[in-house]
């Protein structure tokens, strides 16, 4: 597929992106991203500005030898020349030029305001600054794209000197000129149209690179490709400025999936959500749960009347098979669940409960009964499958008895709260009396379980406790409040979350606690 040819997907995460609040990357983190970028299978990756910062010029110094893209070319970003100067002595345009990128994305103003206000030039100016910068960059061998800011608000202001604009950067040898949504106004059928009396007009490549601030930086940008751009511009996970970009992936998935365009080489809509979840692991932000296609509730399912139909076809209740961009469809088991919620939550655990009509409704009920008191089992699927051994097996795995349990926490002499818990149990017949030491109540305890609990079984010692969340409900209560306490437990190889509720919160988490790590010693003993 010629990724550079008929359609292109154009990722400016790692520019664009990086203009979020809050999100830095570093070069190796832009190099980890673009391999990954490359795996999807984006036409063309914009590394960055460079010349603007020493992280971006050292990004296109180290891709050009680390990076071996199969299949995007790498896009430096920067601005057309300084007004009153040739682009041949602008040091801006010399680091584009010295970047090795073989494209370059020229931002270009489109609208007059922007001319005279914030470049403090003349239109005609601004005109030879765009057809110079272009024409300049042709001849030293680069590929060049305009990004034309503001040109949808620029267009609404002046059409004909938007017009021109575009006409200098295609005589100039522009490849594509992208129109810029640079405020995030507009809505998607304003940008249809526009999009399409451009093509009338000037009979150039037309792109589209899209803002969120009316929540249409997608439907704008599909809305681009039907009024007959062939250029989308946008971030993974939606990232950018202010309310962010165009989310990359949903509108690709849009277009192959809903509009039947081939976009990305075969396969490659099948590696999306593995691949947004791996760009937003480097971002460090998480990702968020809701995100079209990709997110984790995208394909997930609580309403019982959901979960029944879904029980015959599972395609009655979702708007495609997940597979196809590499999500899954879950079952959330929780107040809202009927019997088909359980029956289908207990297959996705690999329990076969369709020849049991009545612990599934047992289960049902209890699961109900146990939501009224505090207990959420959609967040803590290890405590559901303990609850469901339990029904099915006529009792719940023991691997040791709890004899009785305290924890004190007292000041020490430099004045620090510290925490001391024994925990008296039985496992493997011997009895063990154990204390443990922590920087709160329920490390201490956490400590002593696991010291007394491993000397049985010594896969404890693994088992690490890496999240901890803590809800208090009733809140006209006080201090004397139900607490719901959710526990992440890991044993190195994957993670389980265990829910416990009580009066305090150190009986709540005790409960999460002894869950989490019965449901841990079950999956290695079976
Ligand atoms: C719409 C967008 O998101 S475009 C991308 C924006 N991204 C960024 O700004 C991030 C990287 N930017 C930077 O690191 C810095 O702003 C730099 C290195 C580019 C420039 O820094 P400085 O030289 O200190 O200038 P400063 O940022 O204050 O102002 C920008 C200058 O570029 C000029 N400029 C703005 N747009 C353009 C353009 N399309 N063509 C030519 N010049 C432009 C402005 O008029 C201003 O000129 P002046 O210095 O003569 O006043
Ligand atoms: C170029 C760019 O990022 C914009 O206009 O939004």
């Amino acid at each position: 597929m010629d990724l550079q040819g008929a359609f292109h997907v154009y990722d400016t995460t790692m520019r664009d992106g990086a203009q979020q609040e809050g999100l830095n990357l570093s070069v190796a983190d832009k190099l980890n991203i673009a391999r990954l970028l490359d795996e999807l299978g984006v036409g063309f990756i914009e590394g960055g500005w460079p010349g603007a910062n020493p992280k971006d010029t050292e990004f296109f110094r180290r891709a050009a030898d680390e990076l071996d893209l199969r299949n995007a070319v790498l896009a430096a970003f920067g601005s057309t020349r300084k007004a009153g100067i040739a682009a041949a002595d602008d040091p801006q345009i010399a680091a584009l030029r010295e970047s090795r990128a073989p494209w370059v994305t020229l931002v270009a103003k489109s609208h007059t305001r922007h001319v005279e206000l914030a470049l403090r030039t003349t239109l005609e100016e601004n005109l030879a600054m765009v057809r110079d910068s272009v024409s300049h960059l042709r001849e030293s061998g680069q590929q060049v794209f305009i990004d034309a800011e503001h040109f949808f608000d620029g267009y609404r202001l002046d059409r004909g000197y938007a017009l021109e604009v575009l006409a200098a950067a295609f005589e100039a040898g522009a490849e594509a000129v992208a129109l810029c949504d640079t405020n995030g106004g507009m809505l998607p059928h304003w940008v249809g149209e526009i999009v399409s009396e451009v093509i009338a007009e000037t009979g150039g490549r037309v792109g589209i690179h899209a803002h969120n601030d009316t929540g249409c930086a997608v439907a704008n940008s599909i809305a681009a490709v039907e009024g007959g751009a062939t250029h989308v511009q946008g971030c993974i996970n939606g990232y950018g400025e202010r309310t962010g970009n165009a989310d990359l992936i949903t509108t690709v998935a849009n277009l192959e999936l809903k509009l039947g365009r081939t976009v990305l080489p075969r396969g490659r809509l099948a590696e999306a959500t593995r691949i947004a979840h791996a760009v937003a692991d480097i971002t460090n932000f998480p990702p968020a749960s809701r995100q079209p296609y990709v997110g984790t509730s995208a394909f997930a399912h609580k309403a019982g009347l959901h979960a029944s139909a879904i029980k015959i076809d599972p395609n009655l209740y979702q708007h495609l098979d997940p597979v196809e961009v590499g999500n899954d469809m879950r079952l959330l088991v929780s107040d809202m669940a009927g019997r088909a919620s359980i029956e289908l939550k207990g297959m996705e655990l690999g329990f076969d409960l369709s020849s049991d009509p009545d612990l599934i409704t047992r289960v049902t009920a209890r699961v109900k009964e146990l939501e009224s008191q505090g207990y959420t089992f959609e967040a803590a699927d290890a405590s559901f499958e303990l609850l469901l051994v339990e029904a099915v097996e006529g009792a719940r795995p023991a691997y040791f008895d709890i004899e009785s349990w305290r924890v004190i926490t007292e000041t020490s002499p430099a004045g620090e709260a510290v925490s001391e818990a024994t925990v008296k149990l039985k496992a493997e017949g011997v009895r063990y009396v154990v204390t443990g030491e922590g920087n709160g109540p329920v490390n201490a305890l956490d400590h002593a379980l696991r010291q007394a609990i491993g000397q049985a079984f010594p896969e404890v010692a693994k088992f690490e406790l890496i999240d901890y969340k803590v809800r208090i409900f009733d809140q006209g209560h006080g201090t004397d409040a139900t607490t719901r306490v959710l526990i992440e437990t890991t044993d190195g190889e994957s993670s389980w979350v265990t829910v416990g509720v009580g009066h305090n919160v150190i009986e709540a988490s005790w409960g999460a606690l002894i869950d989490g790590l019965t449901f841990g010693l079950r999956r290695h003993h079976g």
